[in-house]
């Protein structure tokens, strides 16, 4: 008969120091943590047998059966958790950040997944200050890439976001957290109520007529303009103020931003879906086909602006 001290209210069970994963039998140690989001902790994590490294996310089965004891909606609902494993199991992609494996005890869901050394593209940002046009050219390549699987996994991921690009040891960048991710309905949209806020909101979301495909490319438009301006096109408050400028598509446009940057921007925070490129089409801009694409990034460009020295045409 185990004691269980009730716990301070929010309070979270300590997680174990060696965890075993039932499924298959591996013994892995609970390093340092790596932070926490909105679901629970995150910690780094080593599987004793092959020394190989993950990041592991803890979500407290306490606040997942919809309501806690206190009655209150717990942050990760328990479908939304299992929505998550169930769309991230089944996907691999260089991308897609690697998902190793999910179990459960008494106290949390724990899902196994690939350590992104160098954590995201938000903190590179957020050393950086604005990133320059190759190396923007280079990351959104690489989201393009995973994204792109995504979409032919019939998948919407909702809250694409700088702190959802990780970067591996590698300079590799992976699109990660599916916890809002939903597949699309037969039509290509889908009204499931949104648990959560996603941060770069579409129009048609905003006007609640659903999510599509297409609002993710927005959310690359969000994040294009963001990356090179350093602030996100619409932040403005009070938010019916923001939603008016979502809606029309109204945002401040930066004079420093090369011609090309601004016509991509603009097709891509366009307000009806439809006129939004597919991201075949953003792969064939002139702000990709016209300009210097880095194959790899130094390590260094995470945190001071990197030389390149392009290769003129003999
Ligand atoms: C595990 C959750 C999330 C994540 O999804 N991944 C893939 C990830 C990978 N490496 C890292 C990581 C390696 C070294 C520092 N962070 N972090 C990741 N995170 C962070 C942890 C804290 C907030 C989101």
């Amino acid at each position: 008969m185990e004691l269980r001290v009730p716990r301070r209210r929010g309070a979270q069970e300590p997680v174990a120091s060696f965890l075993r994963d039932p499924n298959t039998g591996r013994i892995y140690r609970r390093g340092r943590l790596l932070g926490t989001g909105a679901f629970g902790r995150c910690y780094k994590l080593t599987d004793m047998s092959t020394n190989r490294v993950f990041a592991l996310k803890v979500v407290p089965r306490g606040r997942l059966s919809g309501l806690d004891q206190w009655g209150k909606r717990g942050p990760p609902s328990r479908r939304q958790v299992e929505r998550e494993i169930e769309l991230h199991s089944q996907l691999r992609h260089r991308n897609v950040v690697g998902f190793h494996g999910h179990f459960a005890d008494r106290d949390n869901v724990y899902l196994v997944l690939e350590y992104c050394s160098r954590k995201s593209l938000a903190h590179v940002l957020k050393a950086r200050k604005t990133l320059t046009e190759p190396e923007v050219r280079y990351y959104l390549r690489g989201i393009v890439a995973g994204l792109q699987y995504l979409h032919q996994q019939g998948i919407i991921h909702r809250d694409l976001k700088l702190s959802n690009f990780f970067i591996t040891k590698n300079m590799e960048v992976k699109v990660g957290d599916l916890g809002l991710a939903t597949k699309v309905g037969p039509g290509g949209h889908c009204h499931g109520g949104l648990c959560g806020t996603p941060n770069y909101l579409a129009p048609e979301v905003v006007s609640r007529k659903g999510h599509s495909f297409r609002s993710d490319i927005w959310a690359l438009g969000c994040i294009m303009y963001t990356a090179l301006t350093g602030f996100p096109p619409f932040k403005a408050s009070p938010l019916p103020e923001m939603y008016r400028n979502i809606r029309d598509a109204h945002y401040p446009v930066p004079a420093h931003l090369s011609p090309n940057a601004r016509r991509l921007i603009a097709r891509l925070l366009a307000p009806n879906p439809a006129d939004r490129p597919s991201l075949d089409q953003v792969l064939e801009d002139d702000f990709f086909t016209q300009g210097f694409t880095p194959d790899q990034l130094p390590p260094r460009s995470c945190h001071t602006a990197p030389i390149f020295t392009i290769p003129q045409p003999l």
